[in-house]
């Protein structure tokens, strides 16, 4: 009987996921609150931290609802799961993920666990996605994870996109496994936001009209610069123009750069105001390669990328075909063609040359509106 399911609710203390805890406990589930403490300032390096109103924010919600609450601590595991990915990122020269790499390892790896743990069925978030339940014959039962009693394969589950075009947030989820999915809900993937905001004001909820959060997961507001500033250390180089290897000036680290950036460089536009845009990284001497933003720039733009440590939702793309890929968060889905090269790696054809692909980034591939997994930028 699905109103006996036991499910914990990961709120971070914003509108999204207490309206998902309201709506699970509407619906007659044994629900639980939790949120996961996984990023504290201790050193004090990075000033504000609004963890505190977070958790404060997320148990006045949970009182309202009526369910239990907890904060489970997950520091140590966020440290050596993301925060150390992170860093070695950076240190190699890549523009890292921290928010997917939070969700496959944290919220629906090590959250999941401690919930099953727990005695929970299944973990929930405010994303705005939507978990469908799909015929088992779709997906072999080697990539379901298992196995009915009886032999049969055991349900499989789809991720579609949320409802919400504008809030869509199924590229965070590019990475995650059948099995995640299948212990994961997402009670608020079919709403629209303003319908979500309504729901939350005639419930009366604390954060209501609590503005959405913004900047990388867990590390709260922080800016990425601030927080590469205090934990990785200066290594300067040259500022060097792409076309004709004239040095422009100085930076302080090439880990503050990504492929297509144009604020932040610190080289005024010229007379005719054209300004610069990253094209590149030169390992050999930590040149900082630029040029001007124009759709020719060397390497600002790619129509063949190859992409690593393929994962898939279902069942994995082991033959060429046409896909759609999301190239970064927020951007359409695009037209391409998937070429697998090995179990792992495939070499990616877009219909029209895409900007500033940053090694290290992912692409989500899709099926309509169909997430099936995701790809590392070589
Ligand atoms: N510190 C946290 N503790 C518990 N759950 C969290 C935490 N941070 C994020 N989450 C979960 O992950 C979901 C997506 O996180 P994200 O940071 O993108 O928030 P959001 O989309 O603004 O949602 P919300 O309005 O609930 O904060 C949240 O809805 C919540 O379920």
């Amino acid at each position: 009987m699905p109103g006996a399911e036991k499910i914990l609710v990961a709120m971070s203390g914003g509108v999204d996921s207490s309206v998902a805890a309201l709506l699970l406990k509407q619906q007659g589930y044994d629900v639980v609150g939790a949120y996961m403490k996984n990023w504290i300032n201790e050193d004090q390096v990075i000033g504000h931290c609004p963890w505190q109103q977070d958790i404060e924010d997320a148990r006045r919600v949970a009182t309202q609802i009526g369910i239990e609450f907890r904060v489970v601590n997950l520091m140590r595991e966020y440290r050596e799961r993301v925060v150390a990915y992170l860093l070695d990122g950076y240190a190699r020269g890549l523009t890292p993920n921290p928010d997917i790499m939070c969700n496959r390892e944290v919220k629906f790896g090590v959250f999941r666990s401690w919930a099953k743990d727990h005695g929970f069925a299944a973990i929930a978030t405010g994303h705005y996605a939507q978990r469908v339940e799909v015929k088992p014959d779709l997906v072999t039962p080697a990539v379901l994870g298992g196995l009915n009693a009886d032999g049969t394969p055991a349900s499989t589950f789809a991720l579609l996109e949320g409802a919400d075009k504008n809030k869509d947030q199924s590229y965070f989820l590019a990475l995650l496994s059948q099995e995640q999915l299948r212990d994961a809900r997402f009670p608020i993937g079919h709403l629209p936001k303003p319908e979500l905001r309504r729901i939350a004001r005639e419930a009366g909820l604390a954060t209501a009209d609590k503005k959405d959060s913004q900047g990388i997961c867990f590390i709260g507001e922080v800016k990425m610069q601030d927080f590469l500033r205090a934990y990785v250390p200066d290594a300067p180089g040259p500022i060097v123009r792409a076309t004709d290897g004239r040095e422009l000036g100085q930076h302080r680290g090439l880990h503050f750069y990504t492929l297509g950036q144009r604020k932040g460089i610190g080289i005024p536009s010229n007379t005719d105001h054209e300004a610069y845009v990253v094209v590149g990284k030169r390992a050999a001497d930590r040149a900082l390669l630029v040029a001007f933003d124009h759709p020719d720039a060397p390497g600002l733009f790619q129509r063949e990328v190859r992409v690593h440590a393929l994962s898939w939702i279902g069942k994995p793309v082991t033959t060429a075909r046409a896909l759609e890929g999301r190239v970064r968060y927020r951007d359409p889905r695009v037209p391409l063609e998937f070429v697998p090269e090995s179990e792992t790696t495939a070499l990616i054809r877009f219909a029209a040359p895409q900007r500033g692909l940053a090694a290290g980034q992912i692409l989500a591939f899709y099926d309509g509106e169909r997430l099936l997994g995701g790809g590392v930028y070589a």
